[in-house]
């Protein structure tokens, strides 16, 4: 499990320790790390004496960071150039770099091999535009945070310089991980300066593969077909009956026990067809752990009523269930009720349209300046969704970002623009119910945990689908079953 922390609570930590008059060694430690990895970067691409490392200077200690770095960087005889962004530089780290021989510029020179971002760090307020660099050839080291993305959210209100690589200090921030902040920072790594104990809580976690194997992981020796989980699957209709076979053939990839049909003759003879192992009929009677409903129900009182029986099917068994897609438009804030007080973990899978029309009818309360802040703070969005509506919501997106009502948050960046494809949100569903309904006996794991789980096996297989080209989503159930065999 990898944890991440807010850029505010990464300053609040670095506070204790400025107050205990420790600021220069921990700049220190930050501009050695910057330093090694760079080192690292010239290394792999060529001689390092002689080469040109060039560091866009901001005015806070962010510059410092990368001044402190240059000065390092000059001793292994590097030709060392800082390119001030504003009217001052940190002054010791300027002093630092002139004694050991480097030079000040008003541009990067042409011949730099490699730019180091050092305007802004968790400091930063608002949008930035970045300066114009010379297009191509250098490699682009972030300092703490690619400049113009925000720490706490991953927001970017201006431009940024998309880098190779970004060495975070500290701790890994929150907005590292999330939407255009973890587009832009490349590959991430992280320096460690002794915040450890002053850090208190994470704010996010994401799931990593060992995590998620937990959930998907092949079946004990004495696990029957019942013990594997029952997943119950209310999708499809003669509208859209391909979204019962995605449903099913996702959940069926992750080696469950049984899948339970409920629907319509055309999507049942469908789902048949392509999985006889399949239990199929029109209701909801059977032995399901885990309901899903919704994918491609359509809108329709047929659509309403099939809901309605799986949400009593539910909150008469005390059964978990995945809204997805037409559930979220047809869901009632009286269901949710019933489904708390009943004891049913639920997951509601929105993307950001979904999400923001739930909000409408659901949730008026927080419906004012919602859209902003959903564009601007997918975190936070999820969170106060799930803390108002009082159940798991899975916000899918370029950053899936799966929040419980008590604040729990995973973020999942496995899956790329290629998962933008219809029917891939079916897939999705039918893993999270996979998940609920092999784990309804366990105790130990969050029901957000448990999406996550999902979310990174959905992106996971995503990508490794993306390696054969571009794809349809009924490539996803083969996708997911050779991630699994993989593992
Ligand atoms: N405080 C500490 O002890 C440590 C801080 N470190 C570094 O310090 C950074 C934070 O330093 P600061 O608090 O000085 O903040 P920054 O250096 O991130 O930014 C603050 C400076 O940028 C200016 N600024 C803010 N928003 C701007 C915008 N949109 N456009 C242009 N200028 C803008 C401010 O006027 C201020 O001068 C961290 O990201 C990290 O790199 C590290 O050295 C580790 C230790």
């Amino acid at each position: 499990m990898q944890t991440c922390y807010s850029g505010t609570a990464v300053r609040a930590a670095e506070r204790t320790l400025l107050d205990a008059g420790q600021g220069e060694a921990l700049m220190r430690r930050a501009a050695w790390g910057l330093a090694t990895v760079v080192l690292r970067e010239l290394r792999a691409r060529g001689p390092v004496s002689g080469t040109t490392v060039a560091a866009l200077v901001g005015t806070g200690n962010n510059g410092g960071d990368a001044l402190w770095a240059l000065a390092f960087l000059r001793r292994r005889g590097v030709d060392a150039v800082a390119v001030p962004s504003g009217e001052r530089m940190h002054q010791a780290g300027l002093a630092a770099l002139l004694k050991a021989g480097g030079r000040v510029a008003h541009a990067v020179p042409d011949s730099a091999v490699l730019l180091i971002d050092g305007v802004l760090g968790t400091g930063a307020r608002g949008g930035w535009e970045p300066p114009r660099v010379p297009e191509g050839a250098a490699v682009v080291v972030a300092c703490d945070l690619p400049s113009g993305v925000d720490a706490d959210t991953g927001h970017v209100a201006g431009g940024v310089i998309p880098a190779d690589v970004t060495v975070t200090f500290g701790a890994l921030k929150t907005g590292l991980v999330v939407g255009a902040g973890a587009h832009a920072a490349g590959r991430v790594e992280v320096v460690d300066i002794g915040l450890g104990p002053h850090l208190g809580a994470p704010d996010v976690s994401s799931v990593e593969c060992e995590d998620a194997l937990a959930v998907f992981g092949p079946p004990a020796w004495d696990d029957h077909k019942y013990s594997r989980g029952v997943l119950g699957v209310c999708a499809g209709s003669d509208h859209y009956p391909g979204a019962a076979v995605l449903v099913c053939s996702s959940a069926l990839a992750t080696g469950l026990g049984m899948v339970q049909y409920a629907g319509p003759e055309r999507a049942a003879d469908l789902v048949l067809a392509a999985h006889p192992e399949v239990v199929a009929g029109p209701g909801t009677e059977g032995k399901a752990q885990a309901w899903v409903v919704g994918p491609g129900l359509g809108s329709d009182k047929d659509a309403l009523s099939r809901l309605n029986e799986v949400v009593a099917a539910c909150v008469d068994a005390g059964l978990p269930l995945v809204l997805d897609a037409s559930a979220l438009a047809l869901v009632e804030l009286e269901d949710l009720a019933r489904l708390r007080s009943a004891g049913c973990d639920v997951a509601l899978t929105p993307h950001q349209g979904e999400l923001l029309k739930l909000v409408d009818r659901l949730a008026p309360e927080i419906a004012d300046g919602f859209a902003d802040l959903a564009k601007a703070d997918p975190v936070a969005a999820a969170r106060r969704t799930a803390e108002t509506l009082g159940a798991a919501v899975l916000l899918k997106g370029s950053t899936t970002v799966c929040a419980a009502p008590d604040g729990q948050t995973f973020v999942q960046n496995e899956g790329g623009a290629e998962l933008a494809t219809a029917g891939t949100g079916d897939c999705l569903a039918g893993l999270v119910g996979s998940a609920l309904a092999r784990t309804s006996g366990d105790g130990q794991r969050s029901t957000v945990e448990k999406a996550a789980a999902a979310a990174w096996l959905h992106g996971t297989a995503g990508k490794r689908a993306a390696e054969g080209g571009p794809f349809g989503s009924s490539r996803m159930p083969v996708a997911v079953q050779t991630v699994l065999a993989e593992r």
